[in-house]
């Protein structure tokens, strides 16, 4: 099972509700610090609110209860500065999301934000986030230019080198390239292979070839709770519980 001593970032006991309406119960869970790791689950499962949960995305939508450890803090803490957790754990959204600004401007937006004015750190930091972000070779001539000129897999990396010019610590990405065709998933895909060497990335998703290909632990939610969590190729290929078997095999969700 799941033997991650030095866990970037963990949960303990998580619940979530919405109203009163309890969506994710009793989830205790660690992600490997460096590595990918997939959630996965029917749709209503749970996945992008435990996610979200990781740097405080529900606060004002959802009652979070339970601990969220970072850094021997428990983030979860209302006296916790929520801004400074989310330069430190950043998000990738579903659709891209870029601003009506240069793609320069796009990726040193947080930057900017923290404030940060020194031209060359900005100027250098935009050219190592879009190089990290497989994006560099396409846009160096053109940073001047408007993001939304960008085609949506551009966009989707463009904001990967947004979310990684403040330089976090966690990537949460939520299925991050749905919307994208297959010929820019697989350049995405690509991407987080090489991401993982400086950043923990935990992934939602419902294509189970990404979570296969992509991510070296893979966690199986099923209406809110955690029903398998393990290296990929065992949840795959040997799942434990028949719930997971049922979930892979297509007999639900
Ligand atoms: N802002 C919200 N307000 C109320 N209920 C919500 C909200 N967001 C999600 N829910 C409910 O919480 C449950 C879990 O949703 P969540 O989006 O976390 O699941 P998911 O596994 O990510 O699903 P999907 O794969 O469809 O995105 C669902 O029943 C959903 O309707």
């Amino acid at each position: 099972m799941t033997n991650i001593s030095n866990p970037a970032i963990s949960v303990e006991a998580l619940g979530v509700a919405y109203g009163d309406h309890p969506v994710i119960e009793n989830i205790s869970m660690k992600f490997p610090k460096n590595q990918i790791t997939a959630l996965i689950g029917a749709s209503g499962s749970g996945k992008s609110t435990l996610l979200r949960s990781l740097n405080r995305m529900n606060d004002g939508l959802a009652t979070v209860t339970g601990k969220i450890h970072f850094h021997d803090v428990d983030i979860n803490q209302p006296k916790v500065n929520i801004y400074r957790v989310r330069q430190q754990i950043g998000m990738v959204f579903q659709q891209p999301t870029p601003f009506p600004l240069s793609i320069f401007d796009n990726v040193v937006y947080g930057l900017r934000l923290a404030g940060v004015k020194d031209r060359k750190v900005l100027t250098e930091r935009a050219e190592t986030s879009l190089k990290q972000a497989a994006l560099w070779g396409e846009v160096k001539d053109s940073l001047k230019k408007s993001a939304l000129a960008l085609s949506g897999g551009q966009q989707q990396r463009l904001c990967i080198a947004r979310t990684l010019a403040v330089e976090p610590e966690i990537i949460l990405m939520d299925e991050p390239t749905s919307a994208l065709d297959p010929v820019s998933t697989t350049q995405i895909e690509d991407t987080l292979v090489h991401l993982k060497e400086r950043f923990t990335i935990i992934m939602v998703t419902h294509n189970m070839q990404q979570a296969s290909r992509s991510a070296d632990w893979t966690a199986f939610l099923h209406q809110g709770e955690l029903i398998e969590y393990n290296q990929t190729a065992d949840i795959f290929l040997n799942p434990q519980k028949k719930q997971t078997a049922d979930y892979l095999s297509g007999k639900f969700g």
